[in-house]
């Protein structure tokens, strides 16, 4: 059997050793900058904005658990000051004279109000970590959709730039960590004003304790910050491979590869990538935290020469004469109160600040990133059922490459007539439908449909009327019937539907399914089903007819379809032809006999035209391609 184990680079004598993988690239200047701009001082004043900004989040959401939560914070500081004040005033009968039996009497109502107190501040407590729960998964929720429907709103385009990819990594971090957010803000807030409350006190105690423990905790706080800013550098750093293992876990844990995987014994190399790439992640992880150590060791060691000088303070005084025992005794638990939850104000304030980085990488993306790239070209509509779509001198290049895709382009469609697009891989077919369609912009150039620039049209208006099977096809994990009308019908009963999986020879597969039209096609789930790959590609096809749409546009529609199916499909291509505008690229080229019009692409430009009784004799790439199909 195949060793999976691939943290060792067993050598097979006569064999290169296995490659590792590559280190993307990325973003550095980015990279920097997130870091330069923020200090201790200056996290302190992001706090007050960062606080308002998850109010804003979370009081769209639920205001009543918003002012649950506010109200509950404030009666627990409340209590918390009440038990205080109750502590010192039970305190003086406790530590005064007289005989013990009569001490405790005394003080016994201080003691009642403390543990009233205390009761209630314990109550309110629960009931904010109630409001927080509540609020936690749908201030998670909100972020998250907001960012899907951020992705759904970007021109095609953008997903051609690596940044594009990067950014949306780091906002989808930023939502999973909203949900910490939330808590670290009730934390952090719930801990100042206790805080406040503990520094009333003592204040009132003695006005020199609240300098004294303020420079107690002041080293671990800017200790936390730097630390936070260091694992969030480690983050940035480690985007790229992050996102290449999570795309190649992907395809090693989805079902659909898991033949290819296993056939071409990729399982030992898989396991030797995947591991090697968790290495080098873990590596820059665990650098980071010996630097997050050491950082923590100094603070640590500086916040303690800090308090032991305020304990020593409080000894002083209590030596001096200048507070008494009982109030020394108060200034303990006070100062004890005062130390713990200035620690969780700068524990929880780090902690909020660390999150607002990812949360900040997340406003950004769903505020600026994908609005920068968003679909707004202009409000005129298209024209319904084009009779002509005209490409002049277009060009299209894509970041990175050195040529065009499409390369001053002129092309004219005529609704009634189908066009084949041929030529060789890379010649810029399916570069060219996009642009048909209007999914990508012409750099140079326009396309026009009747006459009207694709560039000032509203997108929806012109994708209203395309049928698209692209080259690489969805198998969505929807039910049969909406994998069809793709979950927009066009009557109240399933008759449209049959027709056209009739019409893609798919009734007897479908009539076969458990819950037929109902079937859910995700073998993943349980309960649902796959179909074969020529299945599904019929299905492609099916919810491309279904649409009727005034321009239908097939990449490769049959590349995976038995003879049957591709007859099929080019006979329906044919019969629907009169009402619309309909191009299709194939490297069949025995199909492209149905075609009206035959183009032929060469490094992004059409070389040859004409029908393939006349191609296949002009002497071009045409012949060439073709006598090569037939020369077996
Ligand atoms: N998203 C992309 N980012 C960068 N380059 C791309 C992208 N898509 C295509 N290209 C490049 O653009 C050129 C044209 O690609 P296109 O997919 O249009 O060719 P094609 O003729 O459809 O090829 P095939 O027959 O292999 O499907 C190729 O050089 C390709 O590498």
């Amino acid at each position: 059997m195949e060793a999976v184990q691939g943290d060792k680079q067993t050598r097979t004598p006569g064999r290169p050793p296995m490659p590792e993988p590559v280190e993307p690239k990325q973003k550095r200047a980015k990279l920097r900058s997130a870091f330069q701009d923020t200090s201790f001082w200056g996290l302190c004043r992001r706090i007050p904005a960062l606080l308002g900004q998850i109010a804003r989040m979370a009081w769209a959401i639920d205001r009543r658990d918003v002012m649950l939560l506010v109200g509950c914070q404030i009666a627990s500081g409340v209590a918390a000051a009440v038990v205080l004040a109750a502590t010192a005033k039970a305190m003086v009968p406790l530590l005064g004279g007289g005989l013990v039996p009569d001490r405790v009497g005394e003080a016994l109502p201080a003691l009642a109000v403390v543990a009233v107190a205390a009761a209630v501040g314990r109550v309110a407590y629960g009931l904010a970590a109630w409001a927080v729960a509540r609020l936690k998964p749908r201030v998670m929720t909100a972020a998250d959709t907001a960012l899907v429907r951020a992705m759904l709103s970007v021109e095609l385009e953008a997903f051609n730039h690596a940044s594009f990819a990067e950014e949306h990594e780091h906002a989808e971090t930023g939502v999973v960590r909203c949900e910490r957010m939330l808590y670290d803000a009730q934390s952090f807030m719930a801990a100042l004003i206790r805080l406040v409350a503990a520094f009333g006190v003592v204040t009132v105690l003695h006005p020199l304790m609240l300098p004294v423990l303020t420079l107690a905790v002041l080293p671990s706080g800017i200790g936390a910050v730097a630390e936070a800013k260091i694992e969030h550098r480690t983050h940035y750093e480690n985007a790229a491979n992050r996102n290449l293992k999570g795309m190649m876990r992907w395809h090693i844990t989805t079902s659909g590869f898991a033949n290819e995987v296993r056939a071409n014994s990729m399982r030992r190399y898989l396991m030797f990538w995947y591991e090697t790439l968790s290495c080098r992640i873990d590596g820059r992880t665990v650098a980071a935290a010996g630097r997050q150590v050491r950082t923590n060791l100094i603070a640590a060691a500086a916040g303690g020469v800090c308090l032991t000088g305020a304990w020593a303070t409080l000894v002083w005084l209590t030596v001096s004469g200048q507070v008494s025992l009982a109030v020394s005794a108060t200034a303990v638990v006070a100062v004890r109160t005062a130390l713990g939850n200035l620690t969780n104000v700068v524990h929880y304030s780090a902690s909020l600040f660390h999150s607002s980085l990812f949360l900040g990488d997340w406003k950004r993306f769903v505020d600026t990133t994908t609005a920068d790239v968003a679909l707004a070209r202009g409000g005129e509509q298209a024209p319904v059922c084009p009779e002509t779509i005209r490409l002049e001198n277009v060009t299209y290049a894509y970041p990175n490459k050195p040529h065009p895709a499409v390369d001053d382009l002129s092309l004219t469609l005529r609704r009634g007539e189908v066009v084949a697009v041929v030529g060789e891989n890379g010649s810029g077919k399916s570069s060219l439908i996009k642009l048909v369609t209007g999914l990508y912009l012409a750099e140079k150039g326009t396309v026009t449909w009747d006459g009207v620039d694709l560039a000032s049209v509203d997108p929806d208006t012109v994708w209203a009327q395309t049928g698209l099977v692209p080259q690489f096809f969805a198998c969505w994990p929807l039910a049969c019937r909406e994998n069809i009308t793709l979950g927009q019908p066009v009557t109240w009963d399933d008759e449209a539907v049959w027709d056209v999986v009739e019409t893609v020879g798919m009734r007897e597969a479908v009539e076969e399914l458990p819950d037929g039209l109902d079937m859910l096609l995700a073998r993943e789930v349980w309960g649902g089903v796959t179909l074969s790959g020529g299945q599904w590609q019929r299905l492609a096809c099916g919810r491309a007819i279904y649409r009727k749409p005034a321009v239908l546009v097939l990449d490769e529609p049959t590349s995976e379809m038995d003879a049957r199916g591709e007859h099929l499909i080019f006979q329906v291509l044919k019969e629907m032809a009169a009402e619309r505008i309909s191009i299709v690229v194939t490297h069949r080229l025995e199909n492209t006999k149905i075609a009206d019009r035959i183009i032929v692409m060469e490094r992004g430009r059409i070389t040859e035209q004409g029908t393939f009784d006349q191609l296949v004799r002009a002497g071009g790439l045409f012949q060439e391609l073709y006598e090569l199909s037939q020369d077996r």
